[in-house]
């Protein structure tokens, strides 16, 4: 396959190739050494070598400097602005100017050999290291104490949820109501414990287009959201950052939920153009009045842990300097009560919502897959990763 073939997808929008120039640029820059023919072609056959999809920006870069390798300056007409895919191929392309053909087959073979160590490194993960013993990449889950620990493990992405964490999560959730552990915790690794949805989910585009993009989206939102409703152990998020969309509107169905207290609380629905998912348009209201919900889901408004504790989303505020400390000991006390009796006790008191959630979620899906699709929405997610606005 060469790289004219290569899929690319890009959110729905014409601005994001913006994002890609200054890297070729960098690229362009380099000059010094030329790479033979042979070693174009090498490197054209180490791509289709790559273990894991090497994500978008690069797809493009990689483009572009395959057609100015092989074809010299950009020749074709451009794109119409609803062609999205092509009209991003080809401001890449178009982008590198007359950038000399055997310069863009240097920049090539540059920017495959700065691919390659680190995807080929992600799958030569030693025995006994975190990943190889969890199998996971985006969490790490350890299991100690009568406490499984699942950590959302992007710290700089602020532990924002990309579609491998959604399943991985629920696999973890999955894993962990079936081993011999009595609770089950939810937190974040480093100063966030997420900043939710992963923005970039959006950019994805399959072959279906926008409106299957959605529906999959929908599709995944439900079966995620349904794994945290029928989660048969106590579960706890401990909260250790600021939280975001939806890490925060699933507090809802955590049984209990500790904060330190630089931890902050907000679900931008509405700048986002979405709505409310995660069974809180239904929680919300019950946890903390109809009105307290609606500056939280539809304006908005970003809650303090104490402010959150006061409503009732939280369970208890920490400071920061002792909340591991404390919340820990806290947790290792309660995993060694009777773990069947813990587990009836939740039962009972969850489980006569459980149909009413089920059929919230179902709803919310619903309502959020026409949102994902509406202007409001795209312009929002345009902008976020065009870095033109952050909540
Ligand atoms: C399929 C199921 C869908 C379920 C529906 C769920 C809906 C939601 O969850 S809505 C909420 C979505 N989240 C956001 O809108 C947050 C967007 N992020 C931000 O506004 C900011 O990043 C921040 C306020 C969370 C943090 O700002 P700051 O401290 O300045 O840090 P950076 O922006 O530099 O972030 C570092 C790094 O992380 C990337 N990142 C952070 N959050 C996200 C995200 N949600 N999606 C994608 N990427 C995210 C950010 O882009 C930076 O990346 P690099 O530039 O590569 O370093």
């Amino acid at each position: 396959m060469g790289w004219e073939q290569i899929e690319i997808s890009v959110p729905n929008c014409s601005s994001l190739q913006v994002i890609s120039f200054p890297v070729v640029q960098l690229h362009l820059n380099r000059t010094a050494m030329r790479a033979s023919q042979k070693d174009f072609e090498n490197a054209m056959n180490q791509v289709k070598l790559l273990k894991k999809d090497p994500g978008n920006e690069a797809k493009l870069k990689l483009y572009a400097l395959y057609k100015q390798a092989t074809e010299g300056p950009c020749n074709t007409p451009k794109p119409g602005v609803f062609d999205l895919i092509n009209k991003a191929k080809w401001d890449a392309w178009n982008a590198l100017g007359s950038l000399p053909k055997e310069t863009a087959r240097q920049n090539y073979v540059d920017l495959v050999s700065s691919l390659s160590p680190s995807l080929e490194s992600s799958s030569q993960v030693e025995p006994g290291t975190d990943r190889k013993s969890t199998g996971y990449e985006t969490l790490m889950v350890t299991s100690e104490d009568g406490i499984t620990k699942i950590m959302l493990n992007r710290p700089t992405k602020k532990n924002a949820l990309n579609v491998e964490m959604y399943h991985e999560i629920m696999h973890a959730l999955k894993a962990a109501s079936e081993d011999d552990s009595a609770i089950t915790v939810l937190t974040g690794n480093g100063d966030y414990y997420s900043s939710g949805n992963d923005l970039t989910n959006f950019t994805d585009i399959p072959p279906g287009g926008v409106e299957e993009k959605a529906k999959n989206g929908a599709i995944l939102l439900r079966e995620f959201v349904g794994c945290f409703i029928d989660f048969p152990k106590p579960l706890i998020a401990m909260v250790n950052g600021p939280a975001v969309g939806i890490s925060v509107t699933l507090l809802g169905l955590f049984d209990a939920v500790y904060a330190s207290d630089r931890a902050t609380f907000h679900t931008p629905f509405s700048h986002l153009g979405q709505s409310p998912e995660g069974c809180s348009s239904y929680t919300f209201p019950k946890i903390m009045s109809p009105a307290k919900a609606i500056e939280m889901l539809v304006f908005g408004k970003k809650l303090t842990a104490g402010e959150a504790c006061a409503q009732g989303l939280v369970t208890e505020v920490f400071p920061d300097s002792t909340f591991q400390k404390e919340v820990w000991t806290r947790l290792k006390a309660f995993a060694k009560l009777p773990p069947n009796a813990m587990r009836i006790s939740k039962e009972i008191i969850r489980n006569r919502e459980k149909e009413k959630l089920h059929a919230v979620n179902a709803e919310e899906c619903s309502v959020l897959q026409g949102r994902w699709l509406s202007d409001e929405c795209m312009n929002a997610v345009v902008n976020f990763l065009s870095r033109k606005s952050k909540l």
